[in-house]
């Protein structure tokens, strides 16, 4: 196979390990079919469907990236680490600071669709 289609076919392999198995990622897949099928109903200009699927996409991949920085930290080191904890709580951090912004970009695009 093409070495472009091997690393394609790696890169799947990690997405569909980490939906089945990490809790965190379930979630995060759960949450887009929820807003997906909210922006379908509701109606959504191109502009906004292009913000939605960034948002969710960009969501999606930082997590994948999460879910990657704890694997990679238990590999190194099982034994309470100050550094092993602090490498996680910077990436969950990365994770928690783009799903506040998506929350609030969520609501400065729906809240005057169904409010106002
Ligand atoms: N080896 C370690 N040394 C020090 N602290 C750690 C270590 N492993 C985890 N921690 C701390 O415990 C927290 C939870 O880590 P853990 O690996 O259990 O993630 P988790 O709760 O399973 O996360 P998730 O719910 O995202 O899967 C980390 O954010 C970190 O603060």
């Amino acid at each position: 196979m093409h070495p472009f289609f091997k690393s394609f076919q790696y890169a799947i392999k990690g997405i569909l390990h980490g939906v089945r198995s990490e809790r965190n990622l379930k979630f995060h897949v759960f949450a887009a079919a929820v807003v997906l099928s909210a922006s379908y109903l509701t109606g959504l200009s191109a502009n906004e469907w292009m913000i939605i699927i960034i948002l969710i996409g960009g969501m999606i991949a930082l997590e994948l990236v999460n879910t990657a920085v704890e694997k990679v930290v238990d590999l190194i080191t099982e034994d309470f680490h100050p550094l092993a904890g602090l490498a996680k709580d910077l990436a969950a951090g990365a994770v928690l600071v783009f799903a506040v912004c998506s929350a609030i970009i969520g609501m400065i695009i729906f809240i005057p669709k169904w409010f106002i």
